[in-house]
C-alpha cells in the first residue's frame, strides 16, 4: 500500500480523484485542502508518503508554494493546474517535479495515475544514457531522475557495450547517433544481434534533421526515436510508453506460458519444452523418464470444503512439486493432473515422488481438510514421441488409481 499526499481544495477535482483512487486498492490518498494542512501533515508524517499530487493554486498558497513544500521533503511531486503557462511549466520542470498535469479531462487525471504506478516500478528500472556530450547526458539525467529511474551514463559506443555486458539487467538505452567510434546506428545493429526488444529497449536520439534517420534506426531494431532538441515531457512519455509496451508483452508471454493458478508451465509450454528435452536426449543417446501425477479424490475436496479450498490444494501441491523436483520439467496439464519429464533415471524420479508424497501429507490447504495424496504413473523409454510417452505414463497412473491410489506405478 502506498500513501499519496493530495493537496487540493477544489470539491470537483477532489470528487474525481476520490473516484479514481477507489479503483486503485494499492494507493491510499491522504487529502489536505490547504498549504497549512499539508505543512502539518508533512512535518509529522513525511516518511509515510510515497508521492504527492499538489494543486498549484490554493487559497493560502497562490503561487505554487505547495510544490515547493513537497519538494523540500524530496517527495516525487505531480503538479495539478487549471491553466497552462509556458514559463511556469519550465520553472516547475526545472525544480524537478515529476510532471505537470492540466485539470482538463478524465484523461489528464488518468495520466497522473499512470505516473504514480510507474513511479512505483521505476526504481527497479535501469536506464543507460549513451551520449558523448556531457551537457546532453546531464540534461537527460535531470529529466529522468524525478521519475525514480536508476540512471547510468556512457560517453561512447565502447563504454556502452562494456556497461551493457557488465549489467545485463539494464532495461533501456537512450542512444545518441553521433558518437565517436561506433555510431549509435551501428550499435543498434550490433546489439540487436543478441538482445531482443524484450531484453533491451532502445530509444535512438539524434540532432540530424534528416527524417530518414529515425526510420533507419527503427528498421534496425530501435523501439523509438527522438530528434534533438526534445522537451522533458517528450522523453518521459516515450520512455514510459516503451516500458509499458514491454511490460505488457512480458505479461502476455507469462500468461501464454504459465498456468495462472499454480504458476507451473501450462500444457502448451510443457509440450514445447518437452520436445526440446526429447531432442537433447536423442542427441545424447539417452532415455527419458516421464510421469503423470493426479491428486486423489480431489472432487471430494471441492465438494466437502469448497472450490477455493480445491484451488488452494492445487497451489500448495504445485509449490511442493517445484520444490521437490526443481531440475525436472514440470507442468499442469489440466484440472488436478500434472506431468514431469526428466533425463534422470527412473529410480531417482521415483525416490523424488516418494519424497513429495511424504511432504504432501503435511501440507495445509484448508481447515479440517484431509491430507493431500496423489497417484503417479512413471515410465522410462526412448525419446521418440512425447504423446506416446505421456500415454504410457497415463496407463500406469490408471493402474495406480486402480490399485488403491497414493502410490507410484512404474515399469
Ligand atoms: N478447485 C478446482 N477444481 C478443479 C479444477 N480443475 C478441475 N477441478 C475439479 O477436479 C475434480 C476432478 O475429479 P475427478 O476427475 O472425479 O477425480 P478425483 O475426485 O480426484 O478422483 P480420482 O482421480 O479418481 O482419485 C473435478 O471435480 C473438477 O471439477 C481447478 O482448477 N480448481
Amino acid at each position: 500500500m502506498r500513501n499519496i499526499l493530495v493537496i487540493e481544495d477544489s470539491p470537483l477535482v477532489l470528487k474525481i480523484l476520490e473516484h479514481l483512487f477507489r479503483q486503485e486498492p494499492d494507493l491510499q490518498p491522504v487529502f489536505c485542502a490547504s498549504l497549512g494542512e499539508a505543512e502539518v501533515m508533512l512535518e509529522t508524517s513525511a516518511g509515510l508518503f510515497f508521492a504527492a499530487i499538489a494543486d498549484l493554486h490554493l487559497p493560502d498558497a497562490p503561487n505554487g508554494e505547495s510544490v515547493d513544500l513537497v519538494m523540500r521533503y524530496h517527495l516525487p511531486c505531480i503538479v495539478l493546474s487549471g491553466s497552462y503557462n509556458e514559463q511556469r511549466r519550465d520553472d516547475l520542470l526545472a525544480k524537478g517535479v515529476v510532471d505537470y498535469v492540466l485539470k482538463e479531462s478524465q484523461h489528464s487525471y488518468e495520466y497522473a495515475f499512470r505516473l504514480l504506478h510507474r513511479l512505483d516500478s521505476n526504481s527497479h528500472i535501469k536506464i543507460l544514457v549513451a551520449d558523448d556530450s556531457d551537457t546532453t547526458r546531464h540534461y537527460i539525467r535531470n529529466i529522468l531522475t524525478p521519475h525514480r529511474y536508476q540512471v547510468l551514463e556512457a560517453r561512447d559506443g565502447k563504454e556502452t557495450l562494456r556497461l551493457l555486458g557488465e549489467q545485463p539487467d539494464i532495461d533501456l538505452l537512450v542512444l545518441d547517433h553521433a558518437m565517436p567510434g561506433v555510431s549509435g546506428f551501428e550499435l543498434v545493429k550490433l546489439l540487436r544481434q543478441k538482445l531482443r526488444r524484450n531484453d533491451l529497449i532502445i530509444i535512438g536520439v539524434s540532432a540530424d534533421p534528416k527524417g530518414s534517420l529515425s526510420a533507419q534506426f527503427i528498421k534496425h531494431g530501435a523501439d523509438d526515436f527522438l530528434r534533438k532538441p526534445f522537451c522533458p515531457e517528450e522523453l518521459n512519455c516515450r520512455v514510459m510508453s516503451t516500458l509499458e509496451r514491454r511490460d505488457l508483452l512480458r505479461a502476455l508471454k507469462q500468461a501464454a506460458q504459465f498456468d495462472a493458478l499454480t504458476g507451473l508451465n501450462n500444457r502448451r509450454a510443457f509440450y514445447e519444452q518437452g520436445l526440446q528435452l526429447l531432442q537433447q536426449a536423442q542427441r545424447e543417446g539417452r532415455e527419458v523418464s516421464v510421469a503423470m501425477l493426479d491428486l486423489d479424490h480431489f472432487k471430494q475436496i471441492n465438494d466437502g470444503f469448497g472450490h477455493a479450498s480445491g484451488d488452494s490444494a492445487l497451489v500448495v501441491f504445485a509449490r511442493a512439486l517445484s520444490a521437490t523436483l526443481p531440475q525436472m520439467l514440470l507442468g499442469r496439464l489440466g484440472g488436478e493432473e500434472f506431468a514431469l519429464l526428466s533425463l534422470d533415471e527412473a529410480d531417482r524420479v521415483e525416490a523424488a515422488l516418494d519424497e513429495l508424497r511424504h511432504q504432501c501429507a503435511a501440507l495445509h490447504y484448508a481447515a479440517g481438510a484431509p491430507p493431500l495424496s496423489f497417484s503417479a504413473g512413471l515410465y522410462r523409454g526412448e525419446p521418440d514421441d512425447l504423446e506416446s510417452l505421456l500415454h504410457e505414463a497415463d496407463v500406469r497412473l490408471y493402474r495406480a488409481k486402480q490399485q488403491g491410489r497414493a502410490r507410484t506405478v512404474r515399469g
